[in-house]
């Protein structure tokens, strides 16, 4: 059995209580074995800094680093619709796999373990996640509107055949979703049609809602309902599901999520970017909703750094709430870890034995983090990407110092370069 210990650093425990201990990890099963004053065949130095679970990114589309600053300051429909649909109609798998690994190398060197993907050529962006051996949930995003008929029902079924294949890949780290896009988006005789489908493959559902008053009207207006109570209609939001946004959401929708038991990926910088509003974040906390937190794609955020959607997540609650007090420093640090991971359904989040062996260490030796009064406060409010020293996903080390073990962190970079270029090229 190969074991890696964890030692000499500050552990952010369960209760946000921190520890000073060290933890043990089996790399053969990627649990973690033990917690304590302990001893193991291979160290990971976390002395002068804070082992903490790894950070699950729970709804972006990672590919889109290609797409980062290429159009910025725009309301979500025309940016969409004038820059990033024509662009993505552009990219061929070899992008997405350069724009993937991109996006991974991101996220690695800023402490995230595990995320949920929603885009294109599913299966180059599973070959990149079980290369830079993190932890993912991904699917198909399936469009209908703009389609005929049988180019409708086959972005469904692409869907479907990629949630069914690729479930339990790169030895279970990859799990799949059945991914409509949105409520708008999808057309209500396809989701009548494909919903029962996903159920019988028994993937969960993930899609965007109510992310917009563009996306909430029409629905109002035709169908004589709020988005959600038409979603669970069509037999979405059961437990296992979860959308993306939940921006504008009332009273009932709130309850209805809370009842059902489906959880909410909150973008904060993607909503504050895109202007599309304020997420009623903390009312969704006090009714039990499962919160999770997400950066979205690159390019209405414009990075993956998961410290800043903490932050934002903290600073974009308080003023929708009108309340300093709300979405407070422990509940954007739980949002960004075992919130996310259990919407995504992994044992992750949580630095205890048998849980995932996912987690990151933030070297505290720095101005910004000094003096150390509260170390959660400083995850939410002052720690940076930057500020991660080791990355490791199920018991093993993606990045030792700085330096990315699973990837050429220049070459990946160069060619996602390239690719971008030349993308954007082909696009104007
Ligand atoms: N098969 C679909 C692709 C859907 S992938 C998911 C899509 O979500 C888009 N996207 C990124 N961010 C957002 C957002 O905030 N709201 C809605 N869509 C987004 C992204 O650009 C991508 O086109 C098609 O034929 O277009
Ligand atoms: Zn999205």
């Amino acid at each position: 059995m190969s074991e890696l210990l964890v030692s000499g650093g500050q552990v952010l425990r369960p209760d946000h209580s921190v520890e000073r201990t060290d933890v043990l990890l089996d790399q053969d099963s990627g649990e973690i074995i033990d917690i304590g004053d302990l001893s193991g065949d291979d160290e990971l130095d976390a002395a002068g800094g804070l082992v903490i679970p790894g950070l699950v990114n729970a709804h972006t589309h990672v590919a889109m680093t290609l797409l980062r600053g290429y159009a910025d300051d725009k309301q979500l429909d025309a940016w969409l619709q004038e820059d990033i649909w024509p662009a993505e109609a552009e990219l061929t798998a070899e992008d997405v796999r350069a724009g993937a690994e991109l996006g991974l190398v991101e996220m690695i060197k800023s402490g995230t373990t595990a995320l949920n993907d929603m885009y294109f050529f599913m299966s180059e962006v599973a070959d990149a996640v079980e290369a830079a051996g993190m932890r993912a949930r991904l699917g198909y995003g399936a469009i209908t509107i703009g389609n005929d008929d049988e180019a409708a029902r086959e972005e469904m079924r692409d869907s479907l055949a990629f949630a069914r294949e690729y479930d339990g890949a790169a030895d279970g780290r990859i799990r799949t979703a059945f991914m409509p896009h949105s409520l708008t988006t999808v057309g209500e005789e396809y989701y009548r049609e494909f919903v029962p489908e996903a159920r019988e493959a028994g993937v969960p559902i993930h899609l965007h809602a109510n992310e917009t008053t563009d996306e909430v009207d029409p629905i109002v207006d035709e169908h004589g309902q709020r988005p959600l109570a038409y979603a669970a209609d069509l037999g979405l939001l059961e437990s296992e599901d979860y959308l993306a946004h939940g921006v504008h959401l009332d009273d009932g929708e709130i309850d209805l999520l809370a009842e059902r038991g489906a959880g909410v990926v909150h973008c904060p910088a993607s909503n504050m970017k895109l202007a599309s509003g304020m997420a009623p974040i903390q009312d969704l906390l006090d009714a039990g909703v499962a919160v999770g937190l997400g950066t979205d794609g690159a390019a209405s955020n414009n990075d993956l750094d998961m410290f800043d959607e903490m932050r934002d997540a903290a600073m974009l609650g308080k003023l929708a709430a009108g309340d300093a007090s709300a979405v407070d420093a422990y509940s954007v640090v739980e949002m960004a870890t075992r919130g996310s991971a259990e919407i995504l359904g992994f044992d992750s989040g949580r630095i205890e034995p048998g849980a995932n062996a996912d987690l990151a260490v933030i070297d505290l030796d720095a101005p910004h983090l000094t003096p150390a009064h509260d170390l959660v406060s400083h995850l939410a409010y002052a720690a940076r990407g930057s500020d991660v020293r080791h990355t490791v996903c199920d018991g093993q080390v993606l990045m030792r110092d700085r330096e990315v073990t699973v990837f050429d962190e220049q070459a990946v970079r160069e060619r996602a370069s390239e690719r971008a270029q030349s993308l954007v090229g082909r696009a104007d």
